[in-house]
C-alpha cells in the first residue's frame, strides 16, 4: 500500500483532477489519496473568516468567489448534475450560515474557524472520490484524533493510529481522504496547521506503515537551488530526511518540515513528484542518499524579508545566563529566530529574524535588558534590514575539507559581503546572512563554485564595437555553441556600448542583431553611466572589455576592478600609462582576485606577454628584446612601391584594420613606444613613457593640426619617400620600425636592415619579437606573425575572456 497526497494547484481546477484521476488509476497496488483544497479556497475561507469577524465587513464576494470556483469545476467534471452538486452546496451553506454567525457575533474563535479551515478539503475529497472510478471517500476527521489546541492541533497517536489500523485493516482499492482536518475527543472540528496536508498524509503514511509516500505538487521535487533565481538549477535525485528538512526550513517550500517525522521514526521513503510532468523521477528522501563524492552540497536555498538583531556591549562577557535572558525574551513575543551567531569573545550575540518581527523583538529585548543599557553594561542593539540568509545544505560536508574556505573565497571574490554566519557542530549545513541586494550573485556564485552548475557563465560587458568589438562579437557567435558544449561556458553579453547608446540585458544580448539592439535602445552612452549599471547589475563572473581607444574609458579600470569585475583592454593606454598606475591596476586585480589582461596591447594575437610572463615567473631573465611591433608601419614599409606612394599605404593600413583610430598614433611611433614600455615593464623595469626615445621618420608638423589636415597633408611627403625607397631597394635593403630594450634603455626607430637580417623577410602587417634573455641567450626566442588586424585581435581578446573564465 502507498499514499499519495495531492497538493492545492494539483486539484485546482477540473483539468488538473483529470491529470490526478490517470496518475492514481496508474497505480498497481492499493492507494490512499490524500488531497488538499481546490488551489486558493483555504485562504478564501479564511479571508472570508476575517471580514466576518469584523461584524460590520461583507464576506459575501469572497464567498461567492468560493462557490464559483467549485461550480466551475464541477460543471467542468460532471456537467453541472449528480451527487457532488448537493454535496458541495450542502458544505458551502454551512460555510454560509457558520460566517453569518461570525459577522452577527463579530467575534471569530479558534474553534469556530477550524469548523469552516477545512471546508475546502471536504470538498475537494469528495469530488476527486467522485471522478476516479471505484475509489471510496473515508473521512480523515473520524479517524485522526486531536487535542483542543485549534489552529494547529496535537495529535492522539495512539487512538489515531487504533483508527487508521481498523479503517484499513483489510482495505483494498482506492481510498481518497481529505488533508488537514481532524477531530477533537469531543468530535470537535481541529486542523493540523501549516502545511496540514503533507501532515496528514504522513500520518497515515507512518500508522498504516505503507512502503511509500508520495508527494505530488506543482514543482519537479526539490531543486539545487531557486529556479526562478538560477537558471540552470536542476532537481536533486535523492535527499536525507535531514538534507530536506534543512533545505524547506531555509525556504525550499516543497515540503512542510514537521510533517516529515512521523515517516522518518518510521524509516519510509518519500517521493516528491510533479503532478505536470509525472514522468520525471521527482526528488527521493529516505535515510541514506546517494551524495556523489564531487559534490558534497546537494543543494542553496535562502530566505529573504530577513532583519539581524544585535546585541552588543563588553558588559556582556563571561556573563552566564545572558544568552538565555535573549532568547527567552525573544519566545516570550513569539519572535521565530532563523540563525543564530556569537562570536567567542561573547561581545555580540546576533540573530536572524523575520522583518515582520522586529519591532516586537527589539521591545522585548529592551524590556529585558533595561537595567544593563542604563548601566552602560549593553552598548547597543543593532537592528540591520533587507537582508537575506543563504544555507548550503549536504550530510557529506562533515566528511569534506575545505568546504568553507572554498564558500567564502569565492564569496569575496566577487565583492559579496558576508554579514553573519552560523555553522552548527553537525556540519549538515552553513548558513551566512548577506545584503538581499547580493542575493542573486550570491545563489549564482555559490551554484556554480560547487559545480552543481553544469555550466560556467561569463558575462561580458563590451566598450566599443569598431573593428575590433564587433569582430569579437562575431567570433563569440560563431564559437558559442561549441563552447557551451564542449567546455560547458556560457559567455553572455550582458552590457554593450558605443559612443552613442549603450544597452543592458541580464540574459544576454543577441550577439547577431546587437547592433540592432544598440540602435533600439533608449540610453545615451555615459561613461559612468556604463560602470554604474554594470556595478548595479552586480552579476557574478562579469567582465568589462575595452575596445576603445580612449584614455577616458581606461580610468575607470580601477574603480571596475575594485567592484570585483575582471579588465581585458584591448586599449594600451593603462598599461603605457604612468607606472604608478599601471602597477596600482595589478594589484588592485591581485587583490579582489579578478583579472587584468591585456595580451592583445603587443602584437594583436601573438602570445608574446603571456610567453614573457611566464619566461618571467620562471625565473628567467630578460636581458635584450629587439622587436617590429607595428602591423601599419610593416604592411606600410612592405606596401610602398613606385604605384603605390606613402599616403596610399596608410589608407591602405587604416581600411584593412591595422592601425589605429587615429593612423598618427602609429606614424608617430607612440603605438610602438607603448608597447616596447609595456613589455619593459612586464619584465620587471619600472620605466616611463619618458624614458622611450622616439626617433620620427615623418617630420613633426604632420602631427600638428587636426586629423583632416593631415590627411590633406601627408601626400607631400609621397614624392620623398619614393625617391628614398628607391636608394633602398638599389642596396637590396629594406625599412623597419624597430623596437629595441636592452639595459634598462629603450628606443624606438626606422632601420633599412639588409637581407640577412631576421627583420628583412618580415611580410605584410607581420610582428616579430626577439628575446634575449639569460636562458635564451645564444639563441634569442622568437615570435612572429600577424601582428595587427580585426580577426587576430579579437581572437586575442577572446583568449583573454578565457583565461578570465578559468576553464
Ligand atoms: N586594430 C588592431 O590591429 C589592434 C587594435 N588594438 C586596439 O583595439 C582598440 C580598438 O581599435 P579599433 O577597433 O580599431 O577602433 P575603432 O575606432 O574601430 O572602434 C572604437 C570603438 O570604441 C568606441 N568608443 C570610443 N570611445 C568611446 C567611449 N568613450 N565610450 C564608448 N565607446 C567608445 C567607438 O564608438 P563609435 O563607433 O560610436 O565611435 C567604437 O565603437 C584600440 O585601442 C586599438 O589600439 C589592439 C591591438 C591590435
Ligand atoms: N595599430 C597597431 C595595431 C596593433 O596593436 C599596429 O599597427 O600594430
Amino acid at each position: 500500500m502507498k499514499v499519495l497526497k495531492f497538493g492545492g494547484t494539483s486539484v485546482g481546477s477540473a483539468d488538473n483532477i483529470r491529470k490526478v484521476r490517470e496518475i492514481v488509476l496508474q497505480q498497481k497496488e492499493d492507494t490512499i489519496v490524500v488531497v488538499s483544497a481546490l488551489g486558493g479556497v483555504t485562504d478564501l475561507i479564511l479571508n472570508a473568516a476575517k471580514i466576518a469577524s469584523a461584524g460590520s465587513g461583507d464576506f459575501q464576494p469572497v464567498l461567492e468567489e468560493i462557490k464559483r470556483r467549485h461550480k466551475q469545476t464541477i460543471a467542468d467534471l460532471f456537467n453541472g448534475s449528480g451527487a457532488m452538486v448537493y454535496i458541495a452546496e450542502e458544505l458551502l451553506d454551512e460555510l454560509e450560515q457558520i460566517l453569518t454567525g461570525i459577522t452577527l457575533v463579530g467575534e471569530l474563535t479558534a474553534k469556530t474557524l477550524d469548523r469552516i479551515a477545512g471546508i475546502g478539503e471536504r470538498i475537494s475529497s469528495h469530488l476527486v472520490a467522485q471522478v476516479i472510478p471505484g475509489a471510496v471517500r473515508v473521512d480523515s476527521a473520524e479517524l485522526i484524533q486531536t487535542d483542543s489546541n485549534f489552529g494547529k492541533a496535537r495529535v492522539n497517536f495512539d487512538a489515531t493510529n487504533r483508527a487508521l489500523k481498523e479503517q484499513f485493516c483489510d482495505f483494498s482499492g482506492i481510498a481518497v481522504m481529505p488533508g488537514f482536518i481532524a477531530k477533537n475527543a469531543k468530535g470537535e472540528f481541529t486542523t493540523l496547521g501549516r502545511g496540514g496536508s503533507d501532515y496528514t498524509a504522513a500520518i497515515i503514511a507512518a500508522s498504516l506503515e505503507v512502503h511509500s509516500l508520495e508527494i505530488w505538487t506543482d514543482v519537479d521535487g526539490f531543486m539545487t537551488a531557486d529556479p526562478r533565481i538560477i537558471s540552470k538549477a536542476y532537481t536533486i535525485p535523492e535527499l536525507t530526511y535531514s538534507e530536506a528538512m534543512e533545505l524547506s526550513h531555509f525556504g525550499a517550500k516543497v515540503i512542510y518540515p514537521p510533517t516529515i517525522l512521523p515517516v522518518y521514526q518510521k524509516g519510509i521513503p518519500i517521493r516528491i513528484k510533479n503532478t505536470f510532468k509525472p514522468k520525471s523521477e521527482g526528488t527521493l528522501i529516505l535515510r541514506t542518499a546517494k551524495t556523489p563524492k564531487e559534490r558534497p552540497i546537494k543543494g542553496i536555498s535562502s530566505i529573504s524579508g530577513i532583519t539581524l538583531v544585535t546585541l552588543q556591549g563588553i558588559g556582556m562577557v563571561g556573563v552566564t545566563g545572558i544568552s538565555m535572558r535573549f532568547f527567552t525574551a525573544l519566545a516570550s513575543v513569539n519572535v521565530n529566530v532563523i540563525l543564530i551567531s556569537q562570536a567567542s569573545s561573547e561581545n555580540s550575540i546576533s540573530v536572524a529574524i523575520g522583518e515582520q518581527s522586529v519591532e516586537l523583538a527589539e521591545s522585548a529585548i529592551r524590556e529585558e535588558f533595561a537595567k544593563e543599557i542604563d548601566a552602560g553594561l549593553v552598548s547597543k542593539i543593532d537592528i540591520e534590514s533587507d537582508l537575506s540568509v543563504v544555507a548550503i545544505v549536504g550530510e557529506n560536508m562533515k566528511q569534506t575539507t575545505g568546504i568553507a574556505g572554498k564558500l567564502f573565497s569565492t564569496m569575496g571574490k566577487n565583492g559579496v559581503n558576508i554579514i553573519a554566519i552560523a555553522q552548527g557542530a553537525s556540519e549538515l549545513n552553513i548558513s551566512w546572512v548577506v545584503k538581499t541586494s547580493e542575493l542573486r550573485k550570491t545563489l549564482n556564485v555559490v551554484h556554480e563554485s560547487f559545480f552543481l552548475s553544469e555550466n560556467v557563465e561569463l558575462n561580458v560587458f563590451l566598450m566599443g564595437i569598431g573593428t575590433v568589438g564587433s569582430n569579437l562579437l562575431q567570433q563569440l557567435q560563431k564559437q558559442q555553441q561549441k563552447l557551451l558544449d564542449e567546455k560547458h561556458l556560457k559567455i553572455k553579453l550582458a552590457g554593450v556600448a558605443n559612443t552613442k547608446k549603450m544597452a543592458f540585458k541580464r540574459e544576454g544580448i543577441n550577439l547577431v542583431s546587437f547592433r540592432e539592439e544598440l540602435d533600439q535602445s533608449e540610453i545615451k552612452s555615459s561613461l559612468s553611466g556604463f560602470i554604474n549599471e554594470m556595478k548595479s547589475m552586480n552579476i557574478y563572473n562579469s567582465v568589462f572589455v575595452d575596445c576603445t581607444a580612449s584614455e577616458q574609458v581606461s580610468t575607470f579600470y580601477n574603480e571596475i576592478l575594485g567592484s570585483n569585475v575582471s579588465v581585458v583592454a584591448a586599449n594600451k593606454v593603462a598599461a603605457s600609462s604612468a607606472y604608478d598606475n599601471y602597477i596600482g591596476l595589478k594589484n588592485m586585480a591581485k587583490q579582489k582576485g579578478v583579472k587584468f589582461l591585456f595580451e592583445t596591447n603587443v602584437g594583436a594575437g601573438l602570445p608574446i606577454i603571456n610567453t614573457l610572463n611566464d619566461l618571467v615567473n620562471s625565473g628567467d631573465k630578460v636581458l635584450k628584446i629587439e622587436a617590429v611591433l607595428s602591423g601599419t608601419l610593416n604592411f606600410i614599409f612592405n606596401t610602398i612601391s613606385q604605384e603605390t606612394p606613402l599616403s596610399e599605404t596608410i589608407k591602405m593600413a587604416k581600411d584593412q584594420g591595422f592601425s589605429e583610430p587615429d593612423p598618427r598614433v602609429d606614424l608617430s611611433g607612440v603605438d610602438v613606444a607603448r608597447k616596447i614600455l609595456i613589455l619593459a615593464r612586464e619584465s620587471g623595469y619600472p620605466l616611463e613613457m619618458e624614458d622611450i626615445v622616439i626617433n620620427r621618420f615623418i617630420p613633426n608638423e604632420f602631427f600638428e593640426g587636426s586629423l583632416d589636415d593631415f590627411w590633406k597633408n601627408i601626400s607631400q611627403l609621397d614624392a620623398g619617400f619614393e625617391e628614398k625607397r628607391k636608394t633602398l631597394e638599389a642596396e637590396d635593403k629594406k625599412w623597419r620600425f624597430v623596437a629595441r630594450f636592452e639595459n634598462g634603455k629603450a628606443n624606438v626607430g626606422l632601420q633599412e636592415v639588409s637581407s640577412h637580417h631576421p627583420f628583412y623577410d618580415l611580410e605584410g602587417s607581420n610582428n616579430l619579437v626577439m628575446y634575449t634573455t639569460e636562458r635564451y641567450h645564444e639563441s634569442p626566442m622568437l615570435i612572429k606573425g600577424y601582428g595587427a588586424g580585426a580577426s587576430v585581435t579579437a581572437a586575442g581578446v577572446f583568449a583573454d575572456l578565457i583565461r578570465v573564465s578559468n576553464i
